[in-house]
């Protein structure tokens, strides 16, 4: 990440809503930005192999659900906040992961300039990648900011997305039984 294209960017958007960045309040503001996107944008420089590498022996599990995984992303549309709760189950194939690494997976996708169909798609494919399991199943259930504190400007609409990759695509028995999990 390049902190003073950042800074330089941040000063530019003070002036053009007509603030002064170098007033007290705002001097050390492009900073402070810059710093921050370090932080919500760390998932360009990390990546789900590096978290999902490490697996155990488990011949005998069935579906593992790590349910209400809280998140914070940012809209790619309108760089404002989208947040809420990730589910995610897998049917390992003989191994299983630590079950943390399930929600640094997480980071790793909310952590970027995202759409929510894109980051759910992405952490089912990543788990479907790197442990081979018999399927994976995610669900985003997220407030947008750019839909409830600007433009149409409904607060609590919640949007809901799903993939389902292997067993849980092929199978409405087991989707079934995940959303019963989740609810
Ligand atoms: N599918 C999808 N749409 C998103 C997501 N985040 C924001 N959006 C939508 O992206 C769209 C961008 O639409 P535009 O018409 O280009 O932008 P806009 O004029 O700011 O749209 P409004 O929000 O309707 O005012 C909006 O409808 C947003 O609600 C997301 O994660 N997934
Ligand atoms: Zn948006």
């Amino acid at each position: 990440m390049d902190a003073e294209k950042i800074r330089q960017g941040v000063r530019l958007l003070l002036e053009g809503i007509g603030e002064d960045p170098e007033r007290e309040g705002l001097r050390d503001t492009p900073d402070r930005v810059a710093r921050m996107y370090a932080e919500l944008f760390a998932g360009y420089a990390d990546s789900a192999s590096t978290h999902l590498s490490t697996t155990f022996a488990s011949p005998d599990s069935e579906m593992v659900l790590e349910k209400d995984i809280t998140f914070y992303s940012t809209c790619e549309h309108h760089l404002l906040p989208f947040f809420g709760k990730v589910h995610i189950a897998y049917i390992p194939d003989g191994r299983v992961v630590g079950i943390s690494k399930l929600a640094r997976t997480v980071e790793v996708f909310a952590r970027r300039l995202q759409i929510q169909e894109q980051m759910t798609a992405q952490i089912a494919d990543a788990l479907m990648a790197e442990l081979h399991p018999k399927g994976a199943m995610v669900a985003v259930d997220a407030e947008h900011t750019c839909m409830t504190m600007r433009g149409i400007k409904k607060p609590g609409t919640r949007t809901l997305t799903y993939c389902s990759r292997g067993a849980f695509a092929k199978d409405p028995e087991l989707k079934r039984e995940f959303f019963s999990l989740v609810r």
